[in-house]
Parts: C-alpha cells; structure tokens; sequence
C-alpha cells in the first residue's frame, strides 16, 4: 500500500508476450516487496479477457437473482475437497453470502446451474485462464524468493484442488456492521479475486482496514498460508475481509490456485537451516489444515480467538 492508501498494481504484459527483460525485472521487483510487505497486489494485462470478467459478473449477477428453489438445483455432491455448486451462507452465520464453487471443468464433482444458460460455458471457459496466470504468478514468486528454477512448479504440479468460486453478499441493513467475509487470511498459495462497482475487500495493514478500490479489470493477487509458510514468513498471507455496503448487493469472484491436499507443507532449508534461522512453523498435511478451516466456516466456535489459522502450526520461539 502506497501512502495514498492504495495497493501496488503490476503491469504483467511482458510474462504474456515474451521480450521486455527490462519490464520483466521491474514488475518482479514490484511484486516481491508488494509480497514481503502486504501480502497483496493488483495486476493489469494479466491475460484473462477483460470481456469474459465482465461477462461472468453479469451472469452471476443474474443467477443470484433467482430464487432460492433454482439456485438450490445446483447442490454439492459429496467427496469434493470442498463442496461444490450453490451454497449459502446467512443466519446464524456472522458472514452473510452465497457462492457458487467449482473445480477444473473437467472435474467430476462440478455442478452447472442450467440458468442462465450460458453460465456454465462462461465458467469453464475463464477457469483455465487463471490456472495459465497462476503458473506465471507462482513462477515470479519462486524468482522473487530466489527458490532453484521451477521449484514451486514441481512442488505443486497438481492442480485438481484449484477452484473458482463466484460470490453474492447480500446487501446489509442500516442498523447492522455489514460484515460479508470476516476477518481470515486463505490457507491455500496464490488467491486471485476481482470485485464489482460496489467494492467492500479490505486488507489489514499496520493496524488499519485499507479498502482495495474497485476497478475494471483488474485483478488483486493476495499471498496464502502455504507461501507463509515455505518462506518462513518471508512472505505475508494478509488479513484481509469483505464489508457489505449498505443498500446493495455486492458481487466478486475468486480463484484459488491451490495445493493438492496429501501434500506436506513445512517452512523449506532455503528459509530456515541454510541461513541459519529457526522455522516459524511445525509441518502438516494440507489437507487437515483445509478441513479445520472448512470446520471453521460451517461451525463457528463460539469465541473467535478458537478460530483455526496458520498459528496452529506456530512453533513459540
Ligand atoms: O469477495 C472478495 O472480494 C474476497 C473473498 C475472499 O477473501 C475469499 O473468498 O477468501
Ligand atoms: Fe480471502
């Protein structure tokens, strides 16, 4: 964040269409202090269709409109790693939601909304652009951590766990905090989110909530647990949460480039013994942390200090 309050945005154009070292080492720059600083930046020219984005919001805009009998067609199937297909999220939920979650389009357990008609095409069709984008984001980070050539890549070759999720947060009354997403830091490696006009994401920085503006086309890039961790905290998963304005509905979507879940995740030599410091955290498989959290998010503890993140796995120095 700039001290106008403002993320960094990285113009990316140079990872797409190959040449420009020059820009390819000032957007790597950006984005490495953008990472050890916030845990958040914004990119433009990042390959995904400015008018599949658009497109996708105006659908999802209308799916969330229909009534809860059509939407409720599209129901988890069971097995998913995380549930798939239409789920809401209100009373006695603090955060108040609905989403629409899928995997790779070839995966099994995606169930489509037959309506609006076009909607699934539009889904499976964006899908695969953020799996491309995630594989030139998680190689920058790789460089910007200064990890051996493709290390990450090799290390999360599997991509069966990423997911798409389209959100609705229901407008708040005048007399509530308005909370859509409370306060969490995602668990997974590299999040790409863009919102509607209405905006409402805001990520906590030096004790402050900083609103991330709104903007076409853009998209904002926020580090998770798994990069916490292998880099020993060299880089941040930021706190970050979503407000429900007043009055209006709010639209976003995100993707998760993920990690499948037998993988063990521990702060790496690089970060740790071959530079002489203490890791951070014990290690784990991912996918029980994924499970405490999905717990977390479906039954709430009653005191919120009793909320599973990264910190369950802190090692006291
Ligand atoms: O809807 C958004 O803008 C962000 C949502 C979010 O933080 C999440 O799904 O983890
Ligand atoms: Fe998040």
């Amino acid at each position: 964040m700039d001290k106008d309050g403002i993320i960094p945005t990285v113009d990316l154009p140079c990872f797409f269409r190959g040449g420009d070292e020059n820009g390819k080492k000032k957007a790597k720059e950006l984005i490495g202090t953008a990472c050890s600083k916030y845990g958040f930046f914004q990119v433009v020219n990042h390959g995904v269709p400015l008018e599949l984005m658009a497109r996708a919001l105006e659908l999802s805009k209308a799916f969330f409109e229909y009534p809860v009998e059509e939407k409720l067609k599209c129901s988890p199937t069971p097995g998913a790693p995380v549930p798939t297909g239409y789920l809401c999220k209100s009373e006695p939920l603090a955060d108040k939601n609905e989403h629409l979650l899928m995997f790779s389009p070839e995966s099994s357990f995606n169930v489509y909304p037959n309506n609006p008609p076009e909607y699934k095409q539009v889904l499976e069709e964006i899908f695969p652009h953020f799996t491309k984008l995630g594989l030139v984001l998680e190689g920058i980070v790789n460089e910007c951590l200064g990890l051996p050539p493709n290390f990450l890549k090799e290390y999360n070759h599997d991509r069966s766990w990423d997911f798409l999720m389209a959100l609705r947060y229901f407008p708040a009354a005048e007399t509530e905090a308005g909370i859509g997403k409370s306060a969490h830091e995602d668990g997974n490696c590299i999040t790409f989110v863009f919102q509607d006009e209405v905006g409402g994401l805001e990520v906590h920085h030096d004790g402050q909530w900083i609103p991330v503006a709104p903007k076409p086309g853009v998209l904002i890039v926020n580090i998770g647990d798994v990069i916490q961790v292998l880099s020993n905290d060299r880089f941040k998963s930021a706190t970050h949460r979503v407000v429900r304005p007043e009055g209006r509905s709010r639209h976003s979507y995100t993707f998760f480039y993920n990690l499948e879940g037998e993988k063990w995740v521990e702060p790496l030599p690089q970060f740790t013994k071959e530079i002489g410091k203490t890791p951070k955290y014990r290690g784990f498989v991912f996918k029980e942390y994924l499970e405490l959290r999905v717990r977390n998010r479906f039954c709430p503890p009653s005191r919120p200090e009793d909320l599973i993140h990264i910190t369950h796995y802190t090692i006291p120095s």
